[in-house]
């Protein structure tokens, strides 16, 4: 059975975990350096998905698009049709802070979003929504046992890349103590809690909205490989 947007029959190509960058080129960077045994499973609007091994484990890995309307569609068709258990976005963010550098690895324990997505979808009202718990523990003590830090905190999902006040930052990391922003989680999460499964999110700090410090394009797809590690070395 295909789903408008994942051209694939067999379900059973796709494993249980599936890493979830927005750039499916991403994906492809993490399929032909990580994993072995590949097989592709989607190529629908170049939205790149594969499956292979990791240290014997199958794991999948999919571009998302940018964006909540994007990862929705998604994700919630990978939970919901395709039997998938834990999505773990691996993504780039903006620092709102200081404290966060470039490459920097970020955890979100939840999101602040103005976004209606988990209210129109009739999951929330809440503008705040949480990862799963046993995913974040599992992700932590990967992080610690490969000797790579991580910040874990909120982030900020936002519907807009290019905002006309480029000050507003400020207010969202006062107000809602949100560390960084991208603009995917606040949908993963809900349609995890719609369909009760697993979502988490790891990011790596492209740039700062602080110091206006930015990596290139390229260095978004293919070096931030720290988050790539935590999530594929963490067992589910
Ligand atoms: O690097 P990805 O995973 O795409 O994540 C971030 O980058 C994109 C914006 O440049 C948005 O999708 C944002 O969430
Ligand atoms: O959404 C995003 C992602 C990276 N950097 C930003 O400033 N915003």
């Amino acid at each position: 059975m295909a789903t408008p947007h994942i051209e694939l029959q067999d379900k059973s190509l796709i494993a249980k975990t599936v890493l979830m960058p927005g750039d499916p080129l991403r994906a492809k960077f993490i399929a032909e350096t990580y994993l072995k045994d590949v097989v592709q499973i989607n190529g629908v609007r170049n939205m790149l998905g594969y499956t292979g091994t990791y240290k014997g484990r199958r794991i999948s890995v999919m571009g998302s698009g940018m964006g909540m309307p994007s990862i929705g569609i998604y994700s919630y068709e990978l939970f919901k049709f395709y039997d998938v258990e834990n999505i773990i976005r691996i993504g780039s963010a903006g620092a709102y802070t200081d404290k966060l550098n470039l490459y920097d690895v970020v955890i979100a324990k939840n999101c602040w979003s103005e976004s209606s997505y988990a209210k129109t979808m009739g999951v929330s009202g809440r503008k705040k929504l949480s990862a799963t718990k046993k995913l974040n523990t599992k992700l932590k003590n990967t992080a610690k046992r490969l000797g790579i830090p991580m910040t874990e905190g909120t982030i900020h999902s936002s519907d807009v890349f290019y905002r006309i006040n480029g000050d507003e930052y400020k207010d969202i990391y006062e107000k809602h103590g949100a560390l960084c922003v991208e603009m995917e989680s606040f949908a993963l999460f809900a349609n995890a809690l719609a369909t009760g499964k697993n979502a988490a999110c790891i990011l790596t700090i492209s740039d700062s909205l602080v110091t206006h410090e930015a990596t290139s394009a390229e260095e978004r797809q293919n070096a931030f490989t720290k988050m790539m590690e935590i999530a594929l070395n963490t067992k589910l």
